[in-house]
């Protein structure tokens, strides 16, 4: 296998590789092994990024110039500065540089609404931030131009439209709030810009699909390209994934800790824009990979497996969580013409290929469904509240994760029903009474819903039920570690949680029991925030300290969950929803606090 590198930390330089490599200053100096498969993300104390590192940033801690995020209508040529307007957490147009730095919880705390009556309630939300980012990607390699409708607009998929401008990709805004994107492939090797102080750099923020999906596209671009972002997404395992570029001919130095942002990706000597087999130009290229800490490791080489002269075969060690995703990423390839060899699913864990074949994506119009997984939280409301909350636009069959919440909810105390649209999609709505149950599950294939039914289980152990949530070991390596962040605010709350191997458990409390309003941590996460959010629902007094970074997939989140709770049966004449003991008498509105956490 081929090493990755480990540099001397130092402000890295340009170098501009051309396919065969001539000029190439991306190769290895020192071959230094590194970590292996299976590294744990480490605390923060563990890791501490060396100084020289940070160099790369510029003074005001903003990590890419702003040239390099600049929407284009073509590789090269800025866009006008409205094209690439984003929106805030308030719904406005942000400026660009609030997209690419870390949210900052200030001082302010923002106050949870508590429930004051059961919900009557339509939710309509944006985009799915795994379709959009899926979408991006293979719209940059595509065949011709695609037309992205409801493309989520957020941090995360903000930040990936940024990494595919560096590599040359352009776009445009094709309606006012962003959602409808016309995205202008590229083809192998990517025309990465040349910039004068360096290399590119692409800012990851804290996006898994960002930091994982794009390094494998450097190694198809004409010249190094430098990954990085927050702090804490210094801390989240990429180590597999560059071992696999590695492996299969890339040039991958760790700026950092190893296996860690920061690293610099380039084509190398250009082994993958080559066949495997010059002898064979149809055998595809092979590679293993260690996916049990995020199965992103895996789709970030699905997808650009096609790309490679004679396709791509990749095999997992081990376990890979996440399922859904993977089959979300499948499905992404063979709708637009790509083949994809599954393995079937009685394989056992490192028995098990997926095999892309050679092609290049087909352009064209493609519709994102709405993001199920944040449809969670406000689901979640009416079991609390009472009453019930509608999300429209339903998908009738899909590959997201948050399809599991028509069976989680029902195992929690909740009910669902469904109606058809005109249009083959459905509404779906929970209902709830208040009343909950604990749940006892294997969560590993729906991993980023935990922390939804965590919010849920603990509620539900102040009404006397036990909980556990099993097969989710990998959310260590999330936005934070999951299994410590939700511990410790469940106990903050006067819960009672611990960590397993594997999961966390919620001990039942005695019936009736109270939870003690408290000022809850987002620690920079969307889904501890929303966390937050839920728990609030039933813990009047409920405070938090960074609601803005729920920015990260749901811009808006504030303001939705307002008007969420203004819409109580309450006020619908003729609504009889029992009054659970947990109401607030409060109104439910959103505030902000000047007292810190
Ligand atoms: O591919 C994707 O879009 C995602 C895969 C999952 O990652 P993990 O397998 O790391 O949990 C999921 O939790 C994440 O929110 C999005
Ligand atoms: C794990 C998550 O995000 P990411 O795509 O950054 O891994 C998540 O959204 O729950």
């Amino acid at each position: 296998m081929v090493p990755v590198t480990r540099e001397a930390p130092s402000a890295p330089t340009d170098g501009a590789a051309s396919p065969d490599g001539a000029g190439s200053t991306d190769a290895p100096t020192t071959p230094v092994r590194t970590d292996g498969p299976g590294t744990t993300a480490p605390g923060p104390s563990a890791n501490p990024a060396p100084a020289s590192t940070r160099a790369i940033r510029d003074s005001s801690g903003s990590p890419a110039p702003a040239s390099a995020r600049a929407t284009r209508t073509n590789p090269g040529s800025p866009a006008p500065a409205s094209a690439r307007a984003t929106r805030d957490s308030s719904g406005r147009p942000a400026p660009t540089s609030a997209r690419a730095t870390r949210t900052n919880p200030g001082p302010t705390a923002w106050e949870a609404p508590a429930a004051t009556g059961p919900l009557d309630a339509v939710v309509e939300l944006p985009g799915s931030k795994s379709l959009t980012a899926r979408a991006l990607v293979l719209a940059a390699l595509a065949d011709s131009p695609s037309t992205l409708r409801g493309a989520l607009r957020s941090r995360d998929t903000d930040l990936m439209l940024d990494a595919l401008h560096v590599l040359g990709v352009g776009s445009e805004v094709l309606d006012e709030s962003g959602s409808s994107l016309r995205i202008l492939p590229v083809t192998e090797p990517l025309p990465v810009t040349a910039t004068a102080g360096g290399p590119p750099q692409v800012d990851c923020g804290l996006a898994g699909t960002v930091m994982r999906f794009v390094p494998p596209l450097a190694a198809l671009a004409q010249r190094p390209v430098v990954f990085d972002g927050d702090e804490a997404a210094r801390l989240r395992p990429l180590g597999p994934v560059l071992d696999a570029l590695a492996a299969l001919g890339a040039a991958v130095s760790e700026l950092g800790a190893p296996g860690h942002l920061p690293v610099r990706v380039g084509p190398g000597s250009g082994a993958l824009l080559r066949p495997a087999d010059p002898a064979d130009p149809t055998a595809p290229h092979r590679v293993s990979i260690d996916a049990s800490q995020s199965s992103q490791f895996l789709s970030a080489l699905l997808l650009v497996g096609a790309l490679l002269p004679g396709g791509l075969e990749i095999t997992p060690t081990g376990p890979v969580p996440s399922l859904p995703h993977i089959h979300m990423t499948v499905e992404s390839l063979r709708e637009r013409g790509i083949v994809v060899d599954e393995p079937s699913p009685q394989a056992p864990d490192g028995a098990r290929s997926w095999r892309v074949h050679p092609g290049r994506p087909r352009g064209g119009e493609v519709q994102i469904e709405p993001d199920l997984s944040n449809a969670g939280p406000f689901l979640a409301a009416a079991l609390v509240a009472g009453g019930s909350v509608t999300v429209p636009h339903w998908p009738a069959r899909t590959t997201q994760a948050g399809d599991a919440w028509r069976e989680l909810l029902p195992r929690l105390g909740g009910t669902v029903t469904t109606t058809v649209q005109p249009d083959g999609a459905l509404r779906l709505t929970a209902h709830g009474t208040g009343r909950l149950t604990g749940i006892d599950a294997d969560l590993s294939a729906v991993g980023e819903l935990a922390p939804t039914v965590a919010a849920l289980a603990t509620l539900a152990s102040a009404q006397g039920h036990p909980s556990r949530l099993r097969g989710i070991t990998h959310l260590r390596g999330h936005e934070t570690n999951r299994l410590a962040a939700l511990v410790a605010e469940i106990n903050r709350l006067g819960g009672r949680a611990r960590e397993t191997a594997d999961g966390l458990e919620v001990a039942a409390l005695p019936a009736g029991t109270r939870l003690r309003p408290a000022c809850l941590h987002a620690y920079a996460d969307h889904r501890l925030a929303t966390f937050a959010a839920v728990t609030g629902l039933a813990v009047p007094g409920t405070r938090l300290d960074d609601v803005a970074c729920t920015a990260k997939t749901l811009p808006g989140f504030p303001a939705l969950w307002e008007k969420l709770l203004r819409s109580t049966a309450a006020q619908v004449p003729g609504s009889r929803a029992p009054a659970p003991d947990s109401w607030a008498e409060a109104p439910a509105t959103t505030r902000t606090t000047q007292e810190a956490c």
